[in-house]
């Protein structure tokens, strides 16, 4: 397939050659200049005296994977929103494809694809009719919409079902078709929005392979997630939200080493306050989190801390040794749990 070649059908010539300079100076993106194909710059969103995203600043390179990870009412929606053209910001300075979206909203949506976090496929058509009725939305000719549908169907694994209507498809089914969808029009950027909340584990992994094979073929993915894991598998580059703000950002690895240990022991006992406890772990890693449940050890060699700790006459319920993850890192910035 060829998913990363621009959809142009909805595109507006004039728009599309603006230009203008930020207010740092920075070149603006497009693909002409090679610059980022989304810049923010102190980009705002408010709702009321409410402030969803309090001034962020992002580049998103052509062909990269970048993700939003942060939990629930962190702001990640609201700034996919606004690179999508259905909300307008606040405040700041956004660019997509080097366009405004204040401006040219209808010409940066028919080169985007969006994959929202609730599916909203047309229950009434068939599985293979609603890739052929959105496709037409964009201007695409009916046979080649036809060719383009069954071309998506096989990518999303999908062929068998094509007759099919949208509601007995089970989740993962239909989330692998709303990412056909946003594929339709060969967009350059695809925004996915918590593209696996709700999956089963499986039907996750589906997801995961189909998105990492997109990936691979150049095609610039943006995407919210509240998993870490889906950040460290899918994720070239992040940025970690909280409370509207961007409180890191780089590639997983490089956040995980950088804000955490190699390992992390988790220990979990019956009885006494974990407060107390942890207390007694003092000098045995380099850092101790008291969470509800249990408490974090954090050591460059599990094995060995946990040795320690039983040593020092501890007697926990239960223990594990784990390579350290985003979880990790998430903890240690704002001192809560990605996942309540
Ligand atoms: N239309 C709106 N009006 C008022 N407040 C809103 C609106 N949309 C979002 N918010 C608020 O803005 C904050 C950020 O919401 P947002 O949906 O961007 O977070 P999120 O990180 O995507 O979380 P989630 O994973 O729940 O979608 C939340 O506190 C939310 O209640």
């Amino acid at each position: 397939m060829t998913a990363s070649k621009p959809a142009r059908a909805l595109a507006d010539p004039a728009a599309a050659a603006d230009g203008g300079a930020l207010p740092d100076g920075h070149v603006l993106g497009d693909e002409s200049g090679g610059g980022p194909l989304i810049l923010a710059r102190g980009l705002v969103k408010r709702f009321g005296d409410f402030t969803a995203v309090a001034g962020i600043d992002i580049e998103v390179a052509r062909g990269e994977s970048f993700g939003f990870l942060g939990p629930n009412g962190a702001g990640k929606s609201s700034t996919m929103r606004m690179i999508g053209c259905v909300s307008q910001p606040t405040g700041g300075t956004l660019r997509i494809l080097g366009m405004d979206p204040r401006r040219q909203g209808t010409a940066i949506r028919a080169r985007l694809g969006v994959c929202p976090q609730l599916d909203s496929l047309d229950p009434e058509l068939s599985v293979r009719e609603n890739l052929i009725t959105y496709a037409r939305y964009f201007g695409i000719p009916r046979r080649r919409a036809r060719a383009k549908a069954d071309e998506l169907l096989e990518f999303v694994q999908l062929t068998e079902r094509a007759n099919s209507k949208v509601d007995p498809l089970s989740g993962g089914m239909k989330r692998r078709l709303t990412i056909a969808r946003a594929l339709v029009n060969d967009p350059d950027i695809v925004l996915l929005d918590e593209p696996t909340t709700g999956l089963d584990p499986q039907a996750r992994h589906l997801v995961w392979e189909r998105l990492f094979r997109l990936k691979q073929q150049g095609v610039t993915l943006v995407l919210t997630t509240h998993y870490m894991d889906e950040a460290e598998q899918l994720c070239d580059r992040l940025v970690v939200m909280d409370g509207g703000r961007i409180v890191a950002e780089d590639s997983p690895r490089a956040l995980i080493e950088r804000y955490s240990t190699r390992e992390v022991v988790e220990l979990r006992f019956g009885g006494d306050p974990l407060e107390d406890l942890a207390g007694k772990l003092a000098g045995l890693g380099e850092r101790v989190e008291v969470l509800p449940d249990r408490i974090l050890l954090y050591a460059a060699d599990g094995d060995a801390a946990l040795d320690a700790v039983l040593a020092r006459g501890l007697v926990p319920s239960g223990t594990l040794v784990r390579r350290s993850s985003l979880e990790d890192v998430f903890l240690h910035l704002t001192g809560r749990t990605l996942v309540d």
